[in-house]
């Protein structure tokens, strides 16, 4: 039996749909049209891109959005006085930095800058912490979007091996604090695995759900997953002109239950999460 393709488009586009819906409501009972600054500093083309669509999917959900762009030497301190103002600025209820951001800027530095409230990415340390302690916060984008392609695609991780290979901020580290909460869409059993792990495939065997999110253009090899696994991909590779993802697609299909391509699999899931948690902090704001 050929996997199933667990299609992020669709999913993505149907999330995007309850938000549309979530922010009329809002703005009918009298609340603000949520509001979403993003700071791109430089021009790396692929973060151009992925700003570019998430004004565009902001716009069809009837948010409003700006972009905030600074020359690739903008100096450190004057990226922190740009999400100064923007903490204080009421029209914009999220903030995200677009990441990777130059060398001369410490990406750290610039995220803890960002109001916790406002901080719609979920990478703010204390996001990560209340997420960490299962308290009520904004999930990063990212493992909040896996989450959702489990869930709705029927896939509940309670009780499953989930192996995920890579440990970044964004990904791999979030993700494992998120899918072992005690809480729906957690409660799994999960395993981290990364470039000092000694004998991994013995390891990625096991996974009754892997999660790939290395960074390595086709990593994950057929041999390395088990008959029946569900694979997410959270890769995304350009090579030779072509996205992929870092799993070697054709071959890990052949043998799994369910697969996300890439193109097509997490990428559209991290924006739609991302308007989902600027409606939340649009409402967080109207209920203060
Ligand atoms: N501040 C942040 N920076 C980055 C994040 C993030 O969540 N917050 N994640 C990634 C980039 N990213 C969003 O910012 C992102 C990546 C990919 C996609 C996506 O839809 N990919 C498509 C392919 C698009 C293409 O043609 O290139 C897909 O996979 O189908 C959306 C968002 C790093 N930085
Ligand atoms: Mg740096």
């Amino acid at each position: 039996m050929p996997a199933r393709i667990l299609n992020g488009n669709e999913i993505a586009a149907e999330l995007r749909a309850e938000v549309a819906e979530g922010v009329a409501q809002l703005t009918a009972s009298g609340g603000p049209q949520p509001g979403l600054a993003a700071v791109l500093v430089g021009d790396d083309a692929a973060s151009a891109v992925y700003v570019r669509n998430k004004g565009r999917a902001c716009a069809e959900a009837g948010m409003h959005s700006e972009t905030f762009h600074l020359p690739v030497d903008t100096p450190h301190d004057v990226l922190l006085s740009l999400i100064d103002r923007l903490n204080a600025d009421d029209r914009f209820h999220g903030i995200l930095v677009q990441l990777p951001l130059p060398a001369q800027i410490d990406e750290a530095t610039a995220i803890e800058r960002i109001a916790p409230a406002k901080d719609v990415d979920g990478l703010h340390p204390v996001s990560q912490g209340k997420m960490l302690q299962g308290e009520p916060t904004y999930l990063p984008c990212t493992p909040s979007g896996v989450q959702q392609v489990l869930l709705r695609s029927g896939y509940d991780p309670a009780g499953q091996h989930v192996v995920i290979v890579g440990r970044s901020n964004i990904v791999g580290k979030p993700l494992a604090a998120l899918l072992m909460q005690r809480s729906i869409g957690g409660n799994a059993t999960v395993t981290v695995c990364h470039t000092r792990t000694r004998n991994l495939s013995d390891i990625t065997r096991q996974a009754d759900i892997l999660v790939a999110a290395m960074g390595v253009p086709g990593a994950i090899t057929a041999d390395m997953v088990r008959d029946g696994a569900v694979v997410i991909d959270v890769g995304i590779n350009r090579v030779d002109d072509r996205l992929v993802g870092d799993v070697d697609f054709d071959a890990v299909a052949a043998k799994s239950e369910a697969i996300t391509p890439v193109p097509g699999g997490i990428g559209p899931m991290t924006i739609a999460m991302l308007l989902s948690n600027t409606l939340d902090a649009a409402r967080r704001y109207s209920s203060k």
